[in-house]
């Protein structure tokens, strides 16, 4: 039997008031796969991710949040969601255990205090993130990094069933980085399923299941990681027709010679 459905788009679209960014997508995001989201700056990463979580308009085609289109759906203790360059303000005077407990407010009536089962999980998110020892240190005087891993314990005391994380480890230096990647490798050990934005996916190489590339608001690769090293080398080998009067050197001569790096680069503009 196949796993539990998570997230299935069919045909769709998503925008912003008169402009479409997203069309016609199709995904299926099912239990315990773990998604990279790659594509180019603006290719729509965030407007999709966005858009499964109703914080971007729909402008055609379906959404189904387990099983339960998205108009009707209104689980969403059911979803964990660390959104894109994201820390917490210098001015925020509040320890990381007082963060990561907001990760628990949805799940009891605002007149209830915290039980102890609460505390536990709490404890149990920020020793994930491997932040145990800073847990009653106030978060400004964290780094962007160990903040990020704060917000990543806030969504994980949701205990949600699934993460979906925009840009995890951008601008966050290489140590940070392999802490955040150690992260993701614990989470998905325990079966957790994650759909994760990123332009690091050497970072995320061997936590990752699946690679969903957007370009210009389409889908143009939908398959494993192996399969996606294949595409790039084949798309590499596909643009080799060398022009008698094109001096630039072929890229498919420049994948044979290196080791294939299947990082997608940034495009600066
Ligand atoms: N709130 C908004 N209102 C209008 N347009 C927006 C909004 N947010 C994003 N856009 C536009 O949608 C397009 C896609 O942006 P989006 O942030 O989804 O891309 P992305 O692939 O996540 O990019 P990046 O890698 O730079 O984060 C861009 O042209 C952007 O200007």
């Amino acid at each position: 039997m196949s796993s539990p459905t998570l997230v299935r788009l069919r045909s769709t679209s998503f925008g912003y008031a008169d402009r479409t960014v997203v069309s016609g997508v199709d995904l299926t995001v099912r239990a315990g796969e773990v998604v990279a989201l790659l594509g180019p700056n603006g290719s729509g990463k965030s407007t999709l991710v966005r858009g499964i979580l109703g914080l971007s308009t729909r402008q055609g085609g379906d959404v189904e949040l387990f099983d339960t289109p998205l108009d009707e759906f209104d689980q969403y203790t059911r979803l964990g969601y660390v959104p894109q360059r994201h820390s917490l303000s210098a001015s925020v005077r509040a320890t990381v255990t007082e963060i990561v407990e907001v990760g628990r407010l949805p799940h009891r009536p605002w007149w209830k205090p915290q039980s102890r089962q609460d505390h536990a999980i709490v404890r149990e998110a920020i020793a994930d993130v491997g932040l145990a020892d800073r847990a009653h240190e106030e978060v400004a005087a964290l780094s962007g990094g160990q903040q990020r891993r704060v917000l990543i314990a806030r969504a994980l005391a949701g205990r949600p069933d699934m993460l979906v994380m925009d840009e995890p480890t951008a601008g966050v230096d290489h140590a940070n980085q392999e802490a955040l990647a150690l992260v993701l490798h614990r989470l998905a050990d325990r079966g957790t399923s994650m759909l994760v934005v990123t332009h690091e996916l050497e970072a995320l190489e061997r936590v990752v299941t699946r690679i969903v590339c957007l370009d210009a608001g389409h889908i143009d690769f939908d398959g494993t990681p192996a399969a996606y090293s294949d595409h790039l080398r084949r798309h590499a080998v596909g643009s080799d027709h060398h022009h008698p009067d094109d001096d630039s050197p072929r890229r498919g001569h420049v994948i044979g010679a290196a080791p294939l790096d299947p990082t997608p680069r940034e495009v600066t503009p």
